[in-house]
């Protein structure tokens, strides 16, 4: 997961690669409660592991459950409470999981005890009146603990559940969310035992697909319930929940839907069909399947087996659309970023629930589509959406994400803008709520040219902080690292064990050894193969080496190919000696880090003593100048600034101002508004 502030995609041109999907949110959340009123074990499979289904487990770690790993990977066995009561009292958070603190109020108050539930500070502005009401139209004592209407709330239910009223038909408006119905539906079985019990939906049921979904679910956990035309609904007398024993998770179709419109969006890679999506087929049991129609009428050809989808460019540019989303509430908000490559004005309508889930989304989207230069009309219900006219119209944004996992990831979409603008996603982790590892996935399946990929050159001499300087940029980007240094420590290292003696003489043998040198950087990890030589390399000795390799000017050549594969999206922070002059000469900012001698040998000094080494001031000083000489007068990419470098003498900064100084170089680069925040 990226928990940079923010995180800067390059302009992306091609797409083309697998993906395999986390677990459906939904499915998740309901499978783990279903299986937490159930008796017995329930080893469910490829369960999402993200903030909302997080909260799930704990609050039902908390109210009793057993909850252990299962043997693969993504798998949990959960007991469940059976006949036992939930343990209590107890204070649950639910973070801002709709899909944890509806159906959780509903079940915990049926169950009996006495509870607090709480969320997010987004959690307490989001509606939970109708569920209460219908709640406390049975009996239920449910208080509210901050506003009325919304969470924090109170079950206080200490002495047991009261005599509940489950003659009469319960009254659930439908027309806020449909997770009040799902909440019902997951919680009257458990008292439905005696008769049959009847739910009535007030008002026009929104996002219907989310109760099909409930409805499949409790059928897998034996309990069948009969409607009439979404409005009536019968939980038959004698329910109760029986664990299927295990049960698989789908993969997640609203995730999805940013992966199909990719396939839609981008040029496929060269020898590629487009994306192929694992996890899922169009006989998905999600609603937001349904996406796929849409896309499809854009322009995106999606093809699909019983756990795959394929999908491919078509029509292009796309077409607009006009249509009703209520079916599809959360995969709708990628077609608003589709429709930035439409042709005509897209308009998704009867979407007025967006103003009330992660934030304001009907705002929020309008908000950050006009940034990227697209004309909106915002309705109370609807969005209207007109592309950029030209690539000309597009702007370079920072995308505010209000704290919106959706709209993190629909907008990294933009990246494919034709005016090849890099845009700009505010707190990508975000997407912790339902896809953790979304940029990670979506960085796996696209490409751009060398060019688009942004590279930080930190150059300088020995014990300049350049290392530290470059590693702690990178990390607070979320660019990848590379420390060429190391790259000739490594080869020296290699060399040394395969018996070559550093000189000339083995210039062309070393050459050949450091092509296919197999090194990567894992964080603060150096591993050569599967040896880690993080420490190996970092001593006096190997410095020595790896200064005499590096004046060979094949082996030099040898390792430029290897040193360009680290320029990979969304970017490169690259420190050594010839990064800005010779390896990547148009890299977007270049800074030659210095500073005395004096300093430097004692910095150097510090630093071996620290690590228990023997150090003396004059031999360092005296090494350094000689280094300093060799580096700066070798033939082949002498130690010297790029013309277009900035240099900078860190001899009296810290490394925090000096990572502060190239930040503000960084940032004074890049196209982004100032102040746009939204
Ligand atoms: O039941 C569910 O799993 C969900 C229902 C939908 O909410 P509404 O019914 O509030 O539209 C959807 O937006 C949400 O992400 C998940
Ligand atoms: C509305 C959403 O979440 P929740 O389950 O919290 O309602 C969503 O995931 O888009």
């Amino acid at each position: 997961m990226y928990a940079t502030a923010f995180l800067d995609l390059p302009a992306l041109t091609t797409a083309g690669g697998t993906v395999q999907l986390p677990g459906s949110k939904s499915i998740s959340n309901r499978v783990l409660l279903l299986a937490a009123l159930s008796e017995g074990t329930t080893t469910i499979d490829d369960l999402l592991d993200s903030d909302d289904t997080r909260v799930m487990l704990a609050a039902l770690r908390d109210i009793g459950c057993a909850v252990e790993p299962g043997a693969q990977p993504h798998s949990v066995r959960i007991t469940g409470l059976g006949t036992h009561a939930p343990r209590s009292p107890a204070r649950l958070f639910l973070g801002n999981a709709g899909t944890a603190m509806r159906p959780l109020t509903a079940a915990l108050a049926l169950l009996g005890g006495e509870f607090e539930l709480f969320g997010v500070a987004r959690m307490h502005e989001r509606p939970i009146g109708d569920l209460v009401d219908a709640l406390r139209q049975l009996g239920c004592r449910i208080d509210y603990l901050g506003n009325e209407g919304y969470p924090p709330l109170r079950i206080a239910h200490a002495q047991g559940v009261p005599a509940l009223a489950l003659q009469a038909p319960i009254r659930v408006r439908g027309d806020v969310s449909s997770q009040f119905l799902t909440a019902l539906l997951m919680a009257l079985p458990l008292v439905a035992t005696q008769q049959d019990v009847h739910i009535e939906v007030q008002g026009e049921l929104i996002s219907k697909p989310y109760i099909a979904i409930t409805l499949q679910l409790l059928a897998r956990f034996g309990i069948e319930v009969a409607h009439e035309n979404w409005q009536r609904f019968t939980i038959p007398a004698g329910s109760r929940y029986r664990s299927p024993g295990s049960i698989h998770v789908e993969a997640d179709a609203s995730s999805a839907s940013y992966f199909i419109a990719l396939g839609a969006i981008a040029a496929s890679a060269e020898g590629q069909n487009g994306i192929k999506i694992m996890g899922l087929g169009l006989d998905s049991i999600q609603g937001d399947i349904r996406f796929v129609e849409a896309a499809r009428a854009m322009g995106a050809q999606v093809t699909g087996g019983p756990n795959w989808l394929q999908v491919q460019r078509g029509r292009w540019p796309l077409q607009a659309l006009e249509l009703d989303c209520n079916h599809i509430p959360d995969a709708a908000m990628t077609l608003a970023v589709m429709a930035l490559y439409a042709e005509g004005t897209t308009t998704l309508r009867n979407i007025a629930s967006w103003r009330v889930k992660e934030t304001d989304r009907l705002a929020a989207m309008a908000t950050e589509l006009r940034k990227l230069g697209a004309q909106v009309e915002e309705g109370a219900d609807f969005l209207r959406i007109t592309a950029p006219a030209r690539a000309a119209d597009w702007r370079a944004a920072s995308i505010h994400t209000y704290d919106d996992h959706r709209v993190a990831m629909c907008f990294a979409l933009a990246a494919f803008n034709p005016a090849r603008l890099p845009v700009r996603i505010e707190d990508p982790k975000c997407v912790a709520k339902t896809f953790p590892d979304y940029f990670e996935t979506l960085f796996s399946v696209v490409q751009t040219a060398p060019q688009h990929i942004p590279v930080i050159c930190i150059d300088g001499p020995t014990a300049s902080g350049k290392g530290t300087v470059a590693a702690r940029l990178a990390q607070r980007l979320g660019y990848h690292f590379l420390d060429s240094g190391a790259m000739y420590r490594i080869t020296a290292l290699a060399a040394l064990r395969s018996g070559l003696a550093i000189d000339a003489a083995h210039e062309a043998q070393i050459a050949a050894l450091a092509q296919s040198l197999p090194v990567r950087f894992e964080g603060e990890r150096i591993l050569l193969g599967d040896e880690d030589v993080s420490s190996a390399i970092r001593t006096e000795e190997a410095g020595m080496n790896a200064s005499r390799v590096s004046a060979l000017p094949a082996v030099r050549q040898a390792l430029v190919a290897l040193q360009h594969g680290f320029r990979r999206v969304p970017g490169l922070v690259a420190d050594g000696r010839d990064m800005g002059t010779v390896i990547f000469p148009d890299a977007r900012l270049k800074v030659f880090l210095t500073a005395s001698v004096a300093e430097r040998a004692e910095r150097r000094h510090k630093q071996l003593i620290s690590k228990g080494f023997n150090a003396n001031m004059q031999d360092l000083r005296a090494d350094l100048e000689a280094r300093d000489a060799r580096d700066s007068t070798r033939s082949v990419a002498p130690l010297q600034p790029a013309q277009d470098a900035l240099v900078l003498d860190n001899s009296h900064l810290t490394i925090e101002q000096t990572v502060e100084q190239v930040w503000v170089w960084w940032q004074e680069r890049q196209p982004f508004a100032l102040g746009a925040q939204g």
